[in-house]
């Protein structure tokens, strides 16, 4: 096979300098990481090509810094994202200035504060359109900036308008997730950083009764997710919205999968009629139209990639490689072992009990937030997580994406994917795990231009630790019992996949499955399976039962010996 973009073809020994060692320890990072390590042992490589070797980078080096706002109440966490500076260039970036904007003068020193100079295409496109207050409705890949796209005409809004806190809430920013709307509010502060007007934050899981008394104070720029909005326009009575300017809805598509559907009607609802309104996402469906027609008057459609051959990032290098279920874990973990210098996002279908950095939807949100703003200052480490992280976090650094579980849809994948490469000039790395059963989801990503390649793993390379690893829990009787109920949310995650005819449970290797939780059988643990997938079947026995077993005498699937 020819070179490829994903292991570069440089000659070793052009530059002895560039060694792995030595390339570690200047690592820069973020703007553009050097090529690294091979995906295992070394040796993982796309398909017939041997061997690798890093480059060195373009890009600027990632400066940190810490907020510092005096007023309103602070998310302690907010303080510790970190900002990069981002040079001009291609891809995302457009070559009109901030400066050439007419932005007020406190705005124009925060952004100088960021170190923002050049804006991005989507900033450029929809800014001007939504100071003028008309409706935009933006799509733009992931990592583009469309968080400034709308937060600097909220705040030139509010500042023109000379809101103050008696004034109550003129921008409601909404997002999906609570990270996200931490992380917005944070740089809505920065924004903020030299005006008057205040800002607050209201999400699911935190102090209800703290976020209304604010709300009571005045807040004039809001970010929030839904349902916890919702609740205190409801139910807050100090809370003022009758003179709301702007309702932003960002990553509108994912409010609308996490059914939040009927609380963004409510909200729209009671919300007043006459205002602005944005609505952005990275990926567009036709549920975001139907909210569109809802919310927007006349909007302006700012479609940044519509004319790109590729959904994702230039800077993004994406492979997928077949790993049969049975050496799905041990494939992980020798992978992992061997980018322990380097900062590893693995997506999960469902939660797992972990003892790292991990993030899903089980948590208490205190736990999730800071987990979160870990991982955000790490150097270098590895965040477990489910589809909680995949949209819109914006965590500086991050080398690899792995989908150990597959995306639920190629938009999924974009999503998971976007959370590397982001910004001009980044450089990022992603991987999805398929087995053999799953390849056909490659036509998905075909169809939705997403370039991916095959690597292949080098069985001998593999970490051999799977005998050890079943002996550890077969015997320890709590790592037993939460290896018991990962193999069972397993099965039930991989059976509620809207793609059923790729990802069929009726379909799943059992056994294989069982062995990637280091069972060295299938464990007798109680799975309700539907029969939703059954029509998908390709192989069913002459018995009645399906391949693997699952039926309702048998609710465990084909199992020998029970553990
Ligand atoms: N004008 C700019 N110049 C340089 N860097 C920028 C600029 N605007 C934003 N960035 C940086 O680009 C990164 C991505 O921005 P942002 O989080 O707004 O992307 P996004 O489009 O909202 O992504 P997603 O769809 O994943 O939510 C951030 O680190 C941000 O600081």
């Amino acid at each position: 096979m020819a070179n490829t973009e994903i292991i570069p073809d440089t000659n070793p020994t052009q530059n002895p300098k560039l060694g792995y060692e030595s390339v570690k320890k200047k690592r820069k990072r973020n703007r553009g990481k050097k090529e690294d390590e091979k995906l295992c042992s070394g040796e993982m490589n796309e398909k017939g090509e041997s061997g690798g070797e890093e480059k060195e980078f373009v890009g600027t080096k990632e400066v940190e810094h810490d907020n510092e706002v005096e007023q309103g109440d602070e998310v302690e966490e907010d303080k510790k994202i970190k900002k990069k500076k981002v040079k001009s260039g291609s891809g995302i970036m457009s070559s009109v200035t901030f400066e050439s904007m007419s932005l007020s003068e406190p705005t124009m020193k925060a952004i100088k504060d960021m170190g923002f100079h050049y804006t991005t295409e989507i900033q450029a496109r929809s800014l001007p359109l939504l100071i003028k207050g008309i409706d935009v409705l933006g799509a733009a890949r992931t990592g583009s900036g469309k968080t400034l796209a709308f937060l600097v005409p909220a705040v030139e809004l509010l500042y023109q308008l000379h809101f103050a806190p008696r004034n109550g809430t003129g921008v409601i920013i909404i997002c999906p997730t609570r990270e996200l709307a931490i992380q917005t509010h944070a740089v809505a502060k920065e924004l903020l950083k030299y005006h008057s007007q205040t800002h607050g934050l209201v999400i699911g899981g935190s102090a209800r009764k703290t976020e209304a008394e604010r709300l009571a104070k005045g807040v004039n720029l809001l970010v929030a997710t839904p349902g916890r909005l919702l609740d205190h326009l409801q139910n807050t009575k100090g809370f003022i919205y009758n003179r709301l300017k702007c309702l932003t809805i960002d990553e509108a598509d994912r409010i609308l999968e996490a059914n939040f559907e009927e609380e963004m009607k409510q909200i729209i609802k009671i919300l007043p009629k006459e205002r602005q309104a944005a609505l952005f996402s990275a990926t567009q469906t036709e549920k975001v139209a139907d909210l569109a027609c809802l919310s927007l008057k006349d909007p302006v459609y700012v479609g940044v990639d519509d004319e790109r051959n590729w959904v994702t990032n230039e800077g993004l290098e994406q492979g997928y490689c077949v790993v049969p279920c049975a050496k799905r874990f041990i494939v992980l973990y020798s992978f992992l072992k061997r980018h322990q210098s380097q900062k590893v996002m693995v997506f999960f279908s469902s939660y797992i009990h972990v003892d790292c950095f991990d993030i899903h939807g089980q948590q208490k949100q205190q736990k999730r937030t800071n987990t979160f703003f870990d991982f955000c200052k790490a150097e270098k480490g590895m965040l477990l997580c489910t589809n909680v992280a995949a949209r819109g976090l914006d965590i500086p650094s991050v080398d690899w994406i792995i989908q150990y579980d597959p995306p639920d849809d190629r938009k999924e994948y974009v999503h998971r994917v976007g959370r590397t490469a982001r910004g001009e000039g980044s450089k990022g790395k992603a991987l999805l795990f398929l087995t053999p059963e799953e390849l056909q989801f490659l036509s998905h990503l075909k169809a939705a231009k997403v370039p991916v390649k095959e690597y292949e793993f080098p069985e001998k390379k593999l970490a051999n630790v799977q005998s050890h690893l079943e002996k550890l829990v077969s015997k320890n009787y709590y790592l037993n019992k939460s290896a018991k109920e990962a193999y069972r949310s397993y099965v039930l995650a991989y059976n509620s996949h809207s793609s059923k005819d790729i990802f069929n449970v009726h379909r799943l290797d059992l056994q294989g499955v069982a062995a990637s939780f280091c069972f060295d059988n299938p464990p007798k643990v109680c799975i309700n399976i539907d029969s939703g997938a059954s029509k998908f079947r390709n192989t069913k026995r002459k018995d009645g039962r399906s391949r693997n077993g699952f039926s309702s005498s048998n609710p465990h699937g084909n199992r020998s010996s029970g553990h």
